[in-house]
């Protein structure tokens, strides 16, 4: 009822020589902070710019905030950007210009912009007015562009690596920003803002992130609520002689998913590590990391036992 889709993707596609976004389908809902990762060239900054309407696409669509991307007038698609913060992992600001002028030139870009909330960041982010952005360090300059992306009090925020260049406690700063903005409700007491982010940084989404969305070479490898993968799922670290248990006895309980050998042993993943220790008690079997499902998924084969698990959030 309170829900709004504010990025519906549904198959979009995108030819490149050599690489190709298949079909991608994407949702994000108002109150929701959408993660977004994947190795390096998986197409993750294809899909933003698709989604912002900065490449054509050559299959599906896309609407953000309600309206279609590359098929709307002008004049609608010049309001729908008014409400789209966007931070890319380049500040993209006129190197020229000082902190102040920024704020200045984008008072005079967005309708609704907030000096009072710049100034505010600026001092959050001990932004100083006079310098130049040339002359800012890469993660100043990043929290310049985050400053002014929520200065405009948009509704959707999309970041692509935005925290990449963040100091640990900086980071930790603009994750509370985040948290703050997609915390803000209307006035029906309903989440009213949300946040789609790419990062490599999946210590930062193991903190603030609804869900996560990965892809892989163009197609999207899972989606999954991330207190899914972080409170139920769980990495068994397996000798040979546990890891041939578990095949022989066919995972009781159809708990194992995947495997990767490694020199020293073999990662199990497990979609209920409670059930699992209960069932395997001489196994550990620790909580699994976003980074750890992630390699798991892209990497692991699939547990060649009778009956293969395919339970456990995996879509
Ligand atoms: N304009 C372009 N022309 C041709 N190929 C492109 C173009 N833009 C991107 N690609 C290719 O598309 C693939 C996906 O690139 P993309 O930048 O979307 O990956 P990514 O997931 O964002 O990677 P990273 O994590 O390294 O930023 C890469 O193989 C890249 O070379």
């Amino acid at each position: 009822m309170g829900m709004e889709r504010l990025i519906d993707a549904r198959g979009i596609t995108k030819r490149y020589d050599g690489f190709t976004l298949d079909a991608v389908d994407l949702t994000v809902d108002t109150g929701q902070i959408v993660g977004f990762i994947g190795q390096n060239g998986a197409g993750k900054s294809t899909t933003i710019k698709a989604l912002l309407g900065l490449i054509g696409l050559d299959g599906g669509q896309a609407t953000v905030l309600g309206v279609p991307v590359g098929a709307c007038a002008p004049s609608e698609a010049a309001q729908m950007r008014e409400q789209v913060g966007v931070v890319f992992d380049t500040v993209s600001l006129p190197p020229h210009l000082t902190v102040g002028e920024v704020g200045n030139l984008m008072a005079c870009a967005y309708r609704t912009w907030d000096a009072d909330m710049f100034e505010r960041m600026l001092g959050r982010f001990r932004l100083d007015r006079a310098k130049t952005v040339k002359d800012l360090s890469r993660g100043m300059g990043m929290k310049l562009s985050l400053a002014c992306a929520l200065a405009h009090q948009p509704r959707l925020l999309i970041l692509d690596e935005a925290t990449a260049g963040l100091d640990p406690m900086a980071r930790d700063e603009v994750l509370d920003l985040l948290r703050d903005f997609v915390a803000v409700e209307g006035s029906n007491g309903e989440p009213v803002n949300a946040i789609f982010m790419s990062s490599h940084i999946t210590s930062d989404l193991d903190k603030i992130a609804d869900e996560v969305l990965c892809i892989d070479e163009g197609r999207v490898v899972f989606r999954c609520a991330k207190d899914e993968i972080c409170d139920m799922m769980g990495v068994a670290r397996c000798r040979a002689v546990d890891f041939e248990r578990l095949q022989n006895e066919g995972v009781s309980g159809q708990l194992a998913e995947r495997y990767v050998r490694h020199e020293y042993g073999i990662d199990v993943l497990v979609s209920d590590r409670f059930a699992f220790t209960r069932a395997f008690p001489e196994i550990p079997c620790d909580r699994i990391t976003i980074d750890d499902y992630m390699a798991l998924m892209l990497k692991g084969a699939p547990m060649q036992t009778s009956i293969n698990n395919v339970k456990g959030g995996v879509r």
